[in-house]
């Protein structure tokens, strides 16, 4: 099936801002994430069952991956995970070592791994989103980048792209305001007072359950569904009002 005429739907709804999520999206990191979070909760999952005489299931991307970890804050994802398994652990602090049996310490060492791979192999874009997004600009349109990722600035740098968005919300930042994670709508809400334009006429681009999820919370005029990797039935369930497999050519 061809995708919905986007341009048709934003002028149809008026939209003058456009707002982004980055992995996945914007650039070809999620599968990188995902992968740092295969590597880090079977190899402890591995050792946990081994010790107590409890076999775990490995984390399934395509499952649990989508409903526990994709768009969510780190520690969240950790916590979120974990519980599926009818695991919980302290929270420990941010200085704890990689790999530490507390949330943060997995975190640390899905970080590590993350990290590895960003150095080794760069950052690639996803060229249909760069070329709609310059586009979209030059025609006028506000735009921003959320993501729930620390690593949001790290990766816009490393793609070159950093001057495709007039605002930035990322892990760093929502940190630093007491931003709830999606499926909460802070990070899209606080990014649009940022551009200083209200959620009806505000479209946005999501590739994660939890992110069309909290577009849809924040009343967003517009949300868009971004499908990677077949799942376009459970964004529209998710919340999205269209998905698109690719940004039109301009
Ligand atoms: O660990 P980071 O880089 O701060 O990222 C937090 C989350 O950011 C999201 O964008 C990713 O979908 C998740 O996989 C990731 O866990």
């Amino acid at each position: 099936m061809p995708d919905p005429d986007l341009l048709q739907a934003l002028t149809d709804k008026g939209i003058k801002a456009l707002i982004f999520d980055l992995d996945g999206v914007v650039t070809q990191t999620a599968r990188i994430h995902a992968q740092a979070w295969k590597r880090t909760f079977d190899a402890y999952l591995q050792a946990k069952g081994d010790q107590n005489g409890i076999k775990y299931n490995p984390l399934s991307i395509e499952t649990d991956y989508r409903r526990y970890i994709d768009g969510i804050p780190r520690h969240d994802g950790v916590r979120n995970f974990l519980a599926s398994r009818g695991i919980s652990l302290p929270a420990g602090t941010p200085a704890d070592k990689a790999g530490t049996e507390t949330i943060a310490g997995l975190g640390n060492q899905k970080n590590v791994y993350f990290q590895e791979v960003i150095k080794q192999q760069g950052v690639e874009v996803y060229a249909d989103t760069v070329a709609f997004i310059e586009h979209m600009r030059e025609k006028g349109f506000l735009t921003a980048v959320i993501s729930a990722s620390k690593n949001c600035q790290v990766i816009l740098a490393a793609a070159g792209i950093e001057d495709l968005f007039a605002v930035r919300v990322d892990g760093v930042v929502a940190e630093a305001l007491g931003l709830k994670g999606k499926p909460a709508p802070d990070v899209f809400l606080e990014a649009a007072r940022q551009l200083n334009v209200e959620p009806y006429s505000t479209a946005i681009f999501e590739d994660a359950l939890s992110g069309v999820e909290a577009g849809k919370a924040g009343k967003f005029s517009l949300v868009v569904g971004i499908n990677r990797s077949n799942v376009s039935e459970e964004l529209l369930t998710h919340g999205a009002d269209l998905v698109l497999h690719k940004f039109p050519k301009p």
